[in-house]
């Protein structure tokens, strides 16, 4: 196996991030996808010498809610694209007083509560399991920490994201639950595309800005679609201005992940190969090309 790399890094903007500024060799291009339609056109484009590809989760506009979204065509698609490097920025609500609206949280933990999504790509005819004990690059985290230097961020590294199905905010008792759990911040779209991004080998760190106190806090009152755009209008330029910041330091991943992510598939596929399903094993030549060519 080579241990050389080409980095390209690919952005994930979720709420309040809808395009990216600072790009070069700007274009709006569909990727396709065997497993369907991604969120929306891709944009390519470069910051300084670096490629980057960035896609609005919810699609421009933000038409697509959390339980719709084809997160396996998003990331295939990412893959397809040569991505190596998934920065993924979210909203997220608060689970505790010390991080309040307005930090920036870089997760390391999720607690997957979703119930209404496909979460993996690998299915009958061809069957794995990576590890998810670690779902985030720490190597990415490390970069997402430098670009955050010298801006005016307050940043937390480690937390642990509880992934709620959605649309609708949390109850009260749930809220106090996931607390109880010890789960930092709350959102309903970073899984399953960590599993996804894992499983396609390529390297993902979430920023997750905080945006309200979600209902457990007793000073404050429930969560609503007002408040939390009030706050992402601060923390949206914020944002760009890590993405700005990351690029160079992506550039310098010239080797393949310390961290494994770039070889999560090397034991993970227990299908013989005689018995492989030839179909899958075309469908997921991008996802899992690598392995299955040998
Ligand atoms: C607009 S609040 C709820 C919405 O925002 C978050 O999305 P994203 O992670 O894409 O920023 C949250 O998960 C919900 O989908
Ligand atoms: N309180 C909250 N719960 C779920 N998703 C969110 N996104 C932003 N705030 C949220």
């Amino acid at each position: 196996m080579s241990s050389s790399n080409k980095p390209v890094l690919g952005i994930i903007g979720g709420s309040g991030l809808y395009q990216i500024d600072g790009l070069t060799d700007v274009s709006w291009r569909r990727v396709s996808s065997p497993f369907g339609e991604t969120s929306d056109e891709f944009c390519f484009g470069r910051i300084g010498d670096q490629p980057v590809v960035f896609l609005p989760r919810h699609g421009r506009g933000h038409k697509i809610p959390p339980s719709e979204l084809n997160f396996r065509a998003n990331i295939d698609a990412l893959k397809r694209s040569g991505v190596t490097d998934i920065l993924s920025v979210s909203a997220v609500g608060s689970l505790r007083e010390d991080l309040p609206p307005g930090t920036f949280v870089v997760v390391d933990q999720f607690v997957d509560r979703t119930f209404a999504r496909v979460k993996s790509f690998f299915s009958q005819g061809l069957v794995a399991h990576v590890s998810m004990a670690k779902p985030v690059c720490s190597r990415l985290g490390d970069a997402v920490m430098s670009a955050c230097e010298g801006l005016d961020i307050k940043v937390v590294r480690g937390g642990t994201y509880l992934v709620m199905e959605g649309p609708q905010f949390s109850t009260l008792a749930e809220s106090k639950l996931y607390r109880q759990w010890g789960c930092d911040v709350i959102g309903m779209t970073n899984m399953p595309e960590a599993k996804l991004a894992r499983e396609a080998e390529i390297c993902y760190a979430s920023v997750s800005m905080v945006t309200d106190f979600d209902c457990w806090h007793p000073d404050h009152d429930a969560v609503t679609v007002d408040q939390v755009v009030a706050v992402l209008m601060g923390n949206a330029g914020k944002a760009r201005g890590l993405v700005k910041n990351i690029a160079p330091l992506v550039s310098q991943h010239q080797t393949l992940c310390h961290a494994g992510c770039q070889t999560a598939l090397e034991h993970a596929i227990m299908t013989s190969p005689d018995a492989r399903d030839p179909a899958m094993v075309e469908k997921l030549s991008a996802v899992a090309g690598r392995v299955l060519k040998r």
